[in-house]
């Protein structure tokens, strides 16, 4: 009795150590921003598996991990608020808007910041402001944008190819998206359909490159359709409005022969719920 005793007991230590060892529970938060939805950790402890494209795929697998279009770490930095630095689903590594401005939710959350911020990410530095849970965050200036036939394809912090078609009601942006999308050579680009509704509004949905799938809003990709439609005389405004399908997503700017700045990402970022992770 004693012996079996002792097995039971010692089973159940083996395990916990080895459940410690070899994997954390790390809490996250998760956020969405006009429907893109993101798991973000607090890295400060620098303790996420950010080489384990396996594990970012689990943790955004809607079925098998918590479900998200991407991860978001957030890290210190000597010279800016906070480091931002964001996985797609697919666990490759690139810019994002709705993210940027969801993280920067999450970092006045973490108390990191108060309502202004200038924080790092891949593509270099962002301003933003907090306005009661809106969002305005400052994109990378816009200088190289490519007009042609019947496309516009430029770089908004990520790669983007913008289309205008008729009407984006039953539309097929997966089957169309994914066929643009594997025609740029690596790493490919995302791919925005885009609907002229007036003079300053355009409806858009976007097949994004990392999650191989239509997303609910891509904010690097309505701040290129703003800019592509401008570009192109759709419009003479700076001040755009983009329904999409998650939400309404505004996008303004300053253009002087051609180069695109001041340019500014404005919307919603919403904690939705907080969990754990076993990474
Ligand atoms: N999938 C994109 C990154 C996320 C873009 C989008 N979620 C945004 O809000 O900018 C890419 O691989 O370039």
């Amino acid at each position: 009795m004693v012996l079996t005793d002792f097995n039971r007991v010692l089973t159940e230590l083996i395990l916990y150590v080895n459940h410690y060892l070899c994997c954390m529970n790390l809490p996250f938060l998760k956020y969405q921003g006009t429907g893109n939805d993101f798991v973000m950790v607090d890295n400060r402890t620098k303790i996420f598996p950010k080489k384990n494209t396996d594990k970012i795929s689990q943790i955004c697998d809607r079925h098998f991990g918590v479900g998200a279009d991407g991860i978001i770490l957030i890290e210190e930095d000597k010279e800016y608020d906070f480091k931002m630095i964001y996985f797609n689903a697919d666990g490759s590594e690139t810019f994002c808007g709705n993210g940027a401005r969801c993280a920067v939710a999450f970092a006045k959350h973490l108390k990191m910041i108060t309502d202004k911020t200038t924080f790092i990410a891949v593509d270099g530095p962002h301003f933003a402001e907090i306005n009661n849970d809106i969002i305005s965050l400052q994109m990378i200036d816009v200088d190289e944008i490519e007009v042609k036939e019947n496309a516009v394809f430029t770089y908004t912090g990520t790669q983007h190819h913008v289309e205008l078609v008729d009407s984006l009601d039953n539309y097929p942006v997966f089957e169309n998206g994914k066929k643009i999308r594997y025609s740029y050579t690596n790493p490919g680009s995302n791919v925005n359909f885009a609907q002229q509704i007036n003079e300053n509004t355009f409806r858009v949905r976007t097949y994004e490159k990392g999650v191989e799938n239509e997303t609910l809003a891509c904010g690097t990709g309505v701040t290129a359709v703003a800019i592509a439609m401008h570009k192109t005389k759709k419009t003479n405004s700076n001040l755009i409005s983009l329904p999409v399908e998650g939400g309404l997503l505004e996008v303004s700017f300053s253009e002087e022969n051609g180069s695109y700045k001041n340019v500014f990402l404005k919307g919603p970022a919403t904690f939705v719920f907080k969990g754990e992770i076993s990474v």
